[in-house]
């Protein structure tokens, strides 16, 4: 059993046969509801619980069979149906019972990869299709169709929509049944909700005509046949009422007159999930049902209730809608090229394309979107292109809740604009420091810091170790005989810290007396990582302090930039790796090697990718147990043995694991070495003598942060000290309050302190270079 599903056994240990049909029976009692049919009870049984022991063989064969893969929803609808009829002798509670029970034991899992019509994800990156003002450079915008949305957001299609089949996604808002407390589902007639749920249809009607005005006059303009005419649209609706009425009124927005032409069609892709026998309970009643049958508390029974894989007793799981959506989406595109559809829907489905659109793997994208709630996006605009759905959920007609967070963002950002004192060449004094933990490329912002300030006219003085020397007052002058030899330095020529204290206000004022004397006419500017700019932001909103950020972290966690230090960290873990590969290589050995990045993944999957290594552990895996089953073991049993294979694993420090309590390669390579020594072709054999194999963890750790910078990590440090600089002197108001960001040399933004945000994993790189990304018809 892998560590996964001895992992799911864990969670869901109370799952029995016995506790499944007791449960099941109850609720097959249920009676049909004046809006809702239920499926009909199956007749009394005796022997359900062998019945279900025996139907859990012709499951398993079901789950090889879809891992071996389907070509599309249907064959997998159809096998699963065949799984009721013929395993379980189209008893729905043997099925409940059987299939549930293997949920529990972690033997579903495998689904999870399986290759089912076009439900993988994509192996290229997805083309950015919707962009905030902000980031829409003239690079993105290139051979695109630019279509204004409103709300300071563009959508960018492709210039030859012809092969393209656009799909306009809504969900039908608030309905009289409401899906936030009761199981409503594809078997429950719901009518959109008079007071909330018409009103909302009607304003997302409007917005989306509008959207739908401008881009229509802007294909016209560009002579494009006229995809946009929502005259000439499909219009796509479900079996359940509302979805109808959602039609009618978005309908009745889009095209004033002659409503009468359009015509919905009900498309079964569209249909929500089915929750058979639960269909119309409170989710709470649900729940409490279910934690009396299997004995435990509510907060545990929905642990199986919750799981994707969850089939409802006489209905299906939310991993089967997924299933249908995508595919049915695909399938959809593909028989309409260049067309445009208007598709009516439920919120399970756009859960379903969030969770398709997210980059990350299945499981953890089911997570992260585990509820559907009012405050989502309720529109998803998307395009087939190539075979392959991408797309972006928008939120047309917003909702309250979203119109104040934007609204709040405003707010915030023309605060920060007001805090600016500064004004255009009136500053005279420049301080730095670098703060957390050190990176390479620091002294050569410092030496362009020292130098672009003092050709501006600036005096420059440098900060001690980070917040620290300012609570300390070591703040220092700085000449062009300091900074002489600073631009190679590594780490930080002027120290740094980590440095708690400095969120307590106490210690923030003794930095205030300190910076007193500065505060007229000067700007703090602050290396670091996201801790870092948070202190710069701390004492910009508090004091006024005219603050700049520059990102240092070797762990490039930022979004929106690349970060100092990075680059010149997976330099220097480049000459271990390399060394360790041409060891390795030679001996048979086997070596995890520990990177820095207890944070995040980046570097390691920097360092493991460029390296071509084996694999990569990394805390933001969903299940790193798993990995280490599967990739790990799955990989060295391919490979040991080989001649001349390198065998190489990068860890991101602390990644947690069941081998250690600290994680990383901690415990790791003992339990690695120990379970291959008990495989088969691992024992000699007589008259063959294997090549003894070594398996040994090298930690690289803080000799990554003092790595010495690279030519890269220098270039980009000047860049961003230039652009500081200019920027202070020059347009104090676009650089006070934010940080200084890097795309490119030519592409340099600032990012204000309140919006630094987390740089989100790169799962579609990662998911390449295990070469998981492509679909089995494409290899
Ligand atoms: N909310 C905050 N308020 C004031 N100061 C803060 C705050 N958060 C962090 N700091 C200051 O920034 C310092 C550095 O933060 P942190 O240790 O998180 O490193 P970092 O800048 O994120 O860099 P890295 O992650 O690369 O080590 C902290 O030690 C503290 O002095
Ligand atoms: O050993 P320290 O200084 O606590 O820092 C470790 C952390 O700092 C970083 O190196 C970033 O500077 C992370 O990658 C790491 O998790």
């Amino acid at each position: 059993m892998s560590a996964s599903d001895s992992q799911s056994t864990d969670q869901l240990h109370f799952v029995t046969m016995q506790g499944l049909l007791a449960y099941g029976e109850a609720l097959a009692q249920r009676t049909s509801g004046e809006r809702f049919v239920l499926p009909p009870p199956p007749p009394p049984a005796a022997d359900r619980l062998s019945r279900a022991e025996e139907a859990t063989g012709l499951i398993r064969t079901f789950i090889q069979q879809a891992q071996a893969g389907l070509p599309s929803a249907e064959a997998y609808r159809t096998a699963r149906q065949a799984v009721i009829s013929d395993a379980c002798g189209g008893d729905p509670l043997v099925f409940f019972a059987a299939w549930n029970r293997l949920l529990a034991r972690g033997e579903l899992a495998p689904l999870y990869r399986a290759p089912i019509g076009a439900t993988q994800k994509p192996a290229h990156r997805r083309p950015v299709a919707i962009v905030p003002r902000t980031q829409l450079t003239p690079q993105l915008a290139e051979g695109r169709i630019v279509l204004d949305l409103g709300d300071d957001r563009f959508w960018l299609l492709p210039r030859d929509l012809g092969d393209r089949t656009l799909f306009l996604t809504m969900r039908h808002g608030v309905s009289e049944v409401e899906s936030k407390t009761h199981r409503v589902g594809r078997r429950l007639a719901n009518v959109l909700d008079a007071d909330r749920g018409i009103p909302r249809a009607e304003a997302v009607g409007a917005a989306l005509a509008r959207m739908v005005g401008v881009v229509g006059q802007q294909l016209g303009y560009l002579q494009l046949r006229n995809y946009l005419d929502p005259r000439t649209f499909l219009h796509l609706i479900s079996h359940s009422p509302n979805t109808e009425q959602l039609c009618r009124r978005i309908t009745k927005a889009l095209i004033r007159d002659r409503t009468d032409a359009v015509h919905p069609h009900i498309e079964a892709t569209l249909e929500s999930q089915d929750f058979g026998w639960v269909t119309g309970m409170e989710k709470q009643a649900e729940i409490d049902m279910a934690a009396q049958a299997f004995g435990v508390d509510a907060k545990t029974a929905k642990r199986l209730i919750k799981h994707p894989f969850y089939s409802y007793p006489g209905g299906h799981s939310f991993f089967d809608l997924y299933i249908d959506v995508i595919d049915g989406l695909h399938r959809l595109g593909r028989a309409h090229p260049g067309e445009v559809l208007c598709l009516y829907t439920h919120s399970s489905t756009l859960r379903a394309l969030r969770i398709y659109l997210d980059p990350r793997p299945f499981r953890e994208a089911f997570s992260e979107f585990g509820e559907y709630k009012e405050g989502q996006d309720n529109v998803v605009l998307l395009t087939l292109e190539n075979g392959k759905l991408s797309g972006y959920s928008t939120a047309v007609g917003l909702i309250e809740s979203e119109r104040v967070a934007r609204e709040a963002w405003v707010t915030v950002e023309r605060e920060r604009s007001q805090r600016v004192t500064l004004k255009p060449q009136r500053i005279k004094r420049l301080l730095a420091l670098v703060s957390g933990g050190d990176f390479g490329g620091g002294g050569a912002a410092l030496k362009e810091l020292r130098v672009t300030g003092n050709r501006f006219g600036l005096e420059v003085f440098f900060v001690r170790h980070g917040f620290l020397g300012l609570a300390n007052n070591w703040i220092d002058p700085v000449t062009e005989e300091d900074t002489r030899g600073m631009g190679s330095h590594a780490s930080s020529p002027i120290g740094s810290s980590r440095f708690e204290d400095f969120k307590d206000e106490e210690v923030q004022r003794a930095a205030m007396r300190s910076l007193a004397p500065y505060l007229a006419d000067s700007a703090l500017v602050v290396l670091g990582g996201d801790g870092s700019l948070r202190g710069a932001r701390a004492i910009h909103e508090t004091y006024g302090v005219q603050v700049v950020g520059i990102p240092g972290t070797i762990d490039n966690n930022i979004a929106g930039t690349t970060s100092l230090g990075f680059h010149s960290a997976i330099a220097l873990a480049n000459q271990s790796i390399e060394s360790l590969k041409a060891t390795s290589a030679a001996m048979g050995s086997i070596f995890f090697v520990e990177v820095m990045g207890a944070g995040s993944g980046h570097l390691a999957l920097a360092c493991a990718y460029q390296a071509r290594a084996e694999g990569i552990l990394v805390n933001e895996h969903p299940d790193p147990d798993a990995y280490i089953e599967e990739i790990v073991l799955g990989t060295l049993k391919r490979t040991l043995g080989v001649p001349n294979k390198s065998h190489i694993f990068v860890v991101a420090e602390r990644t947690p694991h069941r081998h250690h309590r600290e994680g990383g390669v901690h415990g790791l390579v003992d339990y690695v070495a120990n379970t291959i020594a008990t495989w088969p072709q691992r024992r000699e054999k007589s008259g063959h003598y294997a090549l003894a194999t070594a398996t040994k963890a090298t930690i690289l750790g803080h000799t990554l942060r003092g790595a010495p910078p690279t030519p890269e990590d220098k270039m980009i440090a000047q860049h961003l000290a230039y652009e500081t600089v200019r920027r202070l002197v020059e347009q104090p108001d676009t650089i006070v309050g934010c940080m200084v960001a890097y795309h490119d040399s030519n592409r340099l933004e600032t990012i204000p302190l309140h919006a630094v945000a987390p740089k989100p994993f790169d799962w579609e790189l990662f998911t390449r270079m295990h070469g998981t990304e492509l679909a089995p018809d494409r290899v």
